[in-house]
Parts: C-alpha cells; structure tokens; sequence
C-alpha cells in the first residue's frame, strides 16, 4: 500500500542496504521480475491518480533497473488506452536480467521504444527512470543533457524511486538531477530522500513498500531512523504539585561584547521550554538588557572562571558557546566550564574553541554544531561535510564520545555508537540568526527537566523544526524570540495530546 507523508516507515536506507534488501527478498522467493512488476503498477496508480486526464506519457529510460521499472509502467499506460512514447537513453540493447526483460515485455505489447535525441519533443507526463539507487558518481552525459532538457520543459515529471542525478545515501545533486513534481520510492525509504539537497528535487514523496516481507524488511540493517510523532521521547509527565525546583537549573554562558542577544535567546528559549530556574552568566554590561528583557533570568555578570564557577554551581546543566567568542574572556569561561561533570550542550564557539584543541570536551556533553563548526572539528572543508552529513555527524559524535546534532535541512542526531536520526521537518526561512543559540536552550531545558543527552536532542531538534515550520507557514517570519513562543505553545499541545 503507498504510506502517505504522515506514516512513511521510519527507516531509512543507504543505496547498498536497498541492494542487499532486494538480493534478501528475491533470495527469500521473491523473483526481482515480480518487485519490478509490482513497482510498475504502483507507479501507474500512482501516476493516473495524479494526471488522471493527461493520456500521454513518455518515459526516459536508463540501462538499469530503474529504467526496468519504467518500461514496465509504459505498457501499463498503453494498455489503458494513453499514448506512450519511450526515449531510450544510451544503447537500449545494452539493457541486462529483469531491465531487458521489462524492455521486452513492452516492445511485445507494441511500445513505441525510439533511442532519445537532441531536439526530440518531450510530451505529456514524463516518467523519469534514467538513474535509480545504481548511480555511481557525478552524472554522464548524455543523461545530464537529457535531464537538463527535462528540467527545461516544465512538463510534469513522475521520478521513478528517488529523481535522477540525486545520491541515494547523502541526497546531492551529482552534477544535475531531476526535478520532479512527485516521486515513487520502493520498498525501503532511501536516507538521500530526506537530507542534503533532497527537498529541491524530490517534490512530493510517496512510498510503495511492493508488500515486500514485513520479517525480512525489519532485519535488514539500515543506516538512519527518521524522527517521527510516534516515537518522539517524550518529558516526564508533571505532577500537580511540581516546583520550579524539580524542574532543574539551566546556566547559559554566553554572549561576548557586542553579541549580548545570543545569551538571551538561549536564556529565553530555556524558560520557555520548561527549565525551573534560568541563570545567564554574562559580560556586565548586557545586564540592564537582560533583565529588562527577561526578569525571571537570573542574569550575572562574570569577569573570569573562578567567577562562574562559582555562579554556577547549583546548575544542574550548563549550555555554553552562544556568542561567546574566541579571545581569553570567553576561552577563560568555557575552560572552566570543561572542568564541571555535569550535563552541558556546547554551540558556536565553545565549538570553534574545541577544534582548536584550546579546550576539553567534558563527558556527556551535547554538540550541536552547524556545518560550518562541523568542518572545523573534523579538519575537513564544509563542502565536505555537506557531500556526507550523515558520515560527518557519526565521526562527530565517535570523535568527541558525545550526542552530536548536525545541523542544517535534514538536522542529523548521532550518537556516540554510530546510530542516526533524521529530522526531516523545518522549513529554509529557519536559515537566520539567533536559531542555533534557540535550539542550544531547549536542549539544555530538557535535560534539566530530566531527559538524557540524546532523547534531549531529538525531542529539542524536533520541536524546534516544528516551530520554525509553523512561523514561516503562518507568514509571522522568523524572529528566535518567537520561536521560543511557539516551542512552549507545542510542548502544551504536546502535553496535551498526552493527557
Ligand atoms: N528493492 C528496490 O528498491 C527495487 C528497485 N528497483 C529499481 O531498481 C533500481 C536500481 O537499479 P540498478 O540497475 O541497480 O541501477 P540504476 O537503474 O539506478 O542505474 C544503473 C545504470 O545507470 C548507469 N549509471 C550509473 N551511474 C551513472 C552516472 N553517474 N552517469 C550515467 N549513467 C550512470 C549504470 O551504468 C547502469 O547502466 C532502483 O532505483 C529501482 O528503481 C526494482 O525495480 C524494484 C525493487
Ligand atoms: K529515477
């Protein structure tokens, strides 16, 4: 059955666990012709559900089994009376197994197959099953002509398990890819889907698990699980009689001169989130700012390490980075922050200081670095940690034995044994000032209300992405401070829903 958005499978799959997935079911007594002629039909309902009135398709086909796939629905939408056109692309002879088997069936049933070419009218729906999970490297021509042309056309484009051109496992654009209006993805969900450059390409997704062996999908390892409602960690529930002493203490150390609200937004959005008490250690002169703004905010300022160590220590969790800066102030402040075991989420340039090796990472800290910061810790080019944000965020959190938040469109959530977690949710307005030091907050608020490093940073990452999804959707543009309004209006949902 297609899952629609709201329930896709949480699963995702690099391109060779999708391979091995498939060798496992064929192995099982699945012949890999029957998945192909499954995909096909799922495609076709899919496809005349969408387009219902069009009656023309014309499907660009590759060599592989992508291509396989797409031979296979044009016989389906000849055989419902529409006109078809396929335009191979390269040597359709070459075609192997199941493909040419496919190529097969549809020049048996009178497909119209033409070798594509420059100057060849696209027309109607286009079926875009060029390149599937087998793309290996950045796309060949003639297929990035071919898809430039398509993308050019503005005809509506159906891609067949993942757009052409997108990798499987760090979803980049190799070159070109296709942009599509909808995509069909089989049988398990690819992590390329949901991360990287994805969104640009994919237009809306739908799955079709080709009622592949429930068993056998559940066995098969795959590299991340989304972040879903459904199996959200959830806070402690509260008792009537809860004080704001059981709800913990955040303290925020942060903010440089000149950089005084990246302090109070992480101060605000801990108290929204729920902390019991909120300390913001401080240059001195942001205190008239910050206790005009934020009066429940124990505000201090401190002037060296002795200074806020002793101002923090009844805190029960340290968020330190936000504006912090980089000269012997700050450097002094996060130092003396690495000496204190307890819970801590370290940002921006406790971040920069650390891949400077000009301090120590204390145990069980969050990182939550964006690729920038992400660049620097690993010694390598932010470029790189965008060709492969889910490695990036497994060597972080190896590296530095620490629950690391990659952040950025598809926030990644890794843990110190390689496990992943996708947030797809979020929305490209949330690119702006002040949401990182927001996020930073709200981490530290759940793990002083009693959540642990990392169901702290997928419920934080989470609701976060939801808020910044629900500002830009309503048009209330994108202030931090708001964010923190409407993380507190859906943790009360939250709660709600709960009870
Ligand atoms: N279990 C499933 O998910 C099922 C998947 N199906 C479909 O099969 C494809 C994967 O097929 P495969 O043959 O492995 O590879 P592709 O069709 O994606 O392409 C291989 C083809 O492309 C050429 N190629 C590779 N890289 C490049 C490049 N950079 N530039 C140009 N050409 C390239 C290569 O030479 C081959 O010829 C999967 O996506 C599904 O659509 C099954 O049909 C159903 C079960
Ligand atoms: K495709």
């Amino acid at each position: 059955m297609p899952h629609s958005p709201d329930n896709l499978p949480l699963a995702l799959y690099s391109a060779a666990q999708v391979r091995e997935l498939d060798a496992r079911l064929i192995a099982a007594g699945t012949p890999g012709f029957e998945l192909m002629s499954r995909a096909a039909h799922a495609i076709w309902r899919t496809l005349r559900r969408r387009w219902p009135d069009v009656g023309v398709l014309t499907v660009l086909a590759g060599r592989g089994n992508n291509a396989g796939d797409g031979y296979l629905v044009a016989a389906l939408a000849l055989r419902a009376g529409w006109r078809v056109q396929v335009l191979a692309v390269g040597d359709a002879a070459q075609l192997q197994g199941d493909a040419a088997l496919a190529r097969d069936q549809a020049l048996a049933a009178s497909v119209p197959v033409q070798p594509w070419r420059e100057g060849v009218e696209l027309q109607g729906v286009v079926l875009d099953a060029l390149l599937g999970t087998g793309l290996q490297g950045a796309v060949r021509e003639p297929y990035a002509l071919v898809i430039g042309v398509l993308n050019a056309s503005g005809l509506p484009v159906l891609a067949v398990d993942i757009p052409s051109g997108l990798c499987a496992d760090t979803g980049q654009a190799l070159g070109v890819a296709v942009r599509a209006e909808l995509t069909v993805s089989l049988i398990g969900l690819k992590l390329g889907l949901f991360t990287g450059q994805a969104a640009e390409y994919l237009g809306e997704l739908q799955f079709d698990d080709l009622q592949a062996d429930a068993a056998l999908v559940a066995a098969q390892t795959f590299t991340v699980q989304r972040l879903a409602p459904a199996s959200l960690p959830q806070l402690p529930a509260r008792s009537r009689n809860v004080h704001k002493g059981q709800l913990g203490h955040v303290l925020v150390v942060a903010g440089d001169r000149g950089y005084a609200g990246a302090g109070l937004l992480a101060a605000q959005s801990a108290l929204r989130t729920g902390a019991g008490l909120v300390s913001l250690a401080t240059r001195s002169e942001h205190l008239p700012a910050a206790q005009a703004r934020l009066p429940e905010v124990m505000a201090a300022g401190v002037a060296s390490a002795n200074q806020l160590l002793a101002l923090g220590v009844n805190a029960s969790v340290w968020v330190v980075g936000p504006g912090l800066g980089q000269a012997a102030w700050g450097r002094s402040l996060v130092s003396a922050a690495a000496t204190c075991h307890v819970a801590q989420v370290w940002d921006a340039d406790a971040l920069n200081l650390l891949a400077q090796g000009l301090v120590e990472l204390p145990p069980g800290a969050v990182l939550t670095p964006h690729p920038g910061e992400a660049a620097r810790l690993l010694g390598i080019s932010s470029a790189a940690v965008q060709a492969d944000r889910p490695g990036a965020a497994r060597a972080l959190a190896q590296r530095y034995r620490a629950v690391c938040v990659l952040k950025g469109a598809g926030s990644l959530i890794a843990d110190c044994d390689g496990a992943l977690w996708l947030c797809e949710r979020g929305h490209p307005a949330m690119a702006g000032a002040g949401l990182g030091d927001v996020l930073a907050g709200v981490i530290g608020a759940l793990l002083a209300q009693g959540l642990a490093a990392l169901p702290a940073a997928q419920l934080a990452v989470y609701l976060h992405a939801c808020a910044g999804e629900r500002l830009a959707l309503q048009g209330r543009g994108l202030a931090a401070s708001d964010l923190c309004e409407v993380i507190r209006e859906l943790l009360q949902e939250q709660s709600a829903c709960l009870s």
